[in-house]
């Protein structure tokens, strides 16, 4: 890779690029990786804003498909030096059925997996999630743990299941000898709740604060901590660890990494409220405020709203030099300015 990196040659796809953090990903990869000579995004459902990328010097290749759709992955795949697989099927209030959830999580992490070995792409870069550690049913803490925490994981949710299984085919993966007789190289990206420009439960939340009258309440204690981490800096990690993966193929294969930043470890709403705050929202304590959220809110969702779940690690920097980009201030101000232009805004 390194001869072909000096000459703009290098090729990447990105599955799930019109998602939330797929976008970011693809603008943050357009915008630091130099040696990028063709960007291919593969998403069910491309979006319209990827025509102004069109015009810039990296061909920007959009493909319409499904993960789920082995000959459609392979196709997409073939000739791509680095595959960072961020589709997946985000879930966890009970909309999509269960097979789905497998369908498109599992055997669509197993498809891609497939058409690497297949085509001879040698670097894949998987989007897991810290869900695959927890928090668990028991509500268990998991506070500032890294990625050598002992935790009991137990995974009963389809969503959470799905990603711990295809965390798991993904790092088996590494190794596996691809066409031309190399092998290939994985490693799993596991980010805590990510918020950012582009965030749907956030904007969610916004637009009900506003139909409230300028409110939101409180439904869970605020010493529950939770650790969430900005977007911008998830797909930065995801840009390095694609950048390094080849040089550090020894260190790096086979590894999973917390996607971790300096935001500051805060309750769901607490935290929230840092860029809803702004926006001119205030967040009250009502008696039974559990009815309101109702669509929100199931065993599952519960627990996790309910559960300290805070990651503090440096793997990310000792392995591959992992700095955030954006510090907590201008995430901060990124998001509510982002906030700021949803439409309704007061
Ligand atoms: N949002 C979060 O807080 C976290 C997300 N993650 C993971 O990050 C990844 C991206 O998540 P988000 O951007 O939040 O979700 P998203 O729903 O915004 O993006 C997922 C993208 O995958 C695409 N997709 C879904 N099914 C597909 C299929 N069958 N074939 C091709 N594309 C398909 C969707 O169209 C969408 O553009 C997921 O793998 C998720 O599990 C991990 C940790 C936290
Ligand atoms: C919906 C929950 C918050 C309810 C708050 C209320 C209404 C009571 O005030 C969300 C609390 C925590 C969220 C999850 C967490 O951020 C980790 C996640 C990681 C992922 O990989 C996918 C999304 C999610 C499971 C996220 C989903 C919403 C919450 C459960």
């Amino acid at each position: 890779m390194a001869d072909s990196a000096e000459t703009q040659e290098l090729v990447y796809l990105v599955t799930g690029g019109c998602g939330f953090l797929g976008e970011h990903v693809v603008r943050m990869l357009l915008q630091r990786e130099p040696r990028l000579r063709e960007l291919r995004i593969f998403d069910l459902h491309l979006g319209p804003w990827l025509e102004e990328l069109k015009t810039g010097p990296v061909q920007v290749t959009a493909i319409q498909g499904d993960v789920t759709q082995a000959h459609e992955v392979a196709a997409a795949v073939a000739g791509a030096h680095v595959v960072i697989h961020t589709a997946g099927l985000v879930d966890v209030f009970g909309k999509t059925s269960p097979e789905t959830i497998h369908e498109v999580n599992v055997q669509g992490t197993q498809n891609v997996i497939e058409a690497c070995v297949q085509t001879g792409t040698r670097f894949l870069i998987y989007t897991s999630s810290m869900e695959v550690v927890g928090p668990n049913t028991k509500g268990q803490p998991f506070y500032r743990g890294n990625e050598n925490t002992p935790y009991e994981a137990v995974h009963r949710h389809p969503y959470p299941c799905s990603k711990a299984l295809a965390e798991q085919l993904v790092l088996e993966a590494n190794g596996r000898e691809v066409l031309g007789g190399l092998p290939l190289v994985t490693c799993a990206l596991r980010p805590t709740g990510i918020y950012g420009e582009g965030h749907q439960i956030m904007r969610d939340f916004y637009h009900q604060g506003l139909r409230l009258g300028g409110r939101l309440f409180r439904a869970i204690p605020a010493s529950v901590e939770h650790g969430r981490v900005y977007v911008g800096n998830v797909a930065w990690m995801h840009v390095l660890v694609a950048r390094e993966l080849e040089h550090r193929a020894a260190l790096m294969g086979g590894q999973v990494y917390f996607c971790y930043d300096n935001s500051p470890y805060k309750s769901y709403e607490d935290f929230n409220m840092e860029f809803l705050g702004p926006c001119g929202l205030l967040l009250q304590w009502l008696l039974r405020p559990l009815m309101l959220y109702a669509p929100l809110l199931n065993p599952y969702t519960l627990a996790v709203a309910n559960t300290t779940f805070t990651v503090s690690t440096d793997k990310a920097r000792r392995h591959f030099g992992y700095e955030p980009l954006f510090s907590w201030e201008e995430s901060r101000t990124r998001t509510i300015r982002w906030v700021q232009t949803v439409e309704g805004s007061a």
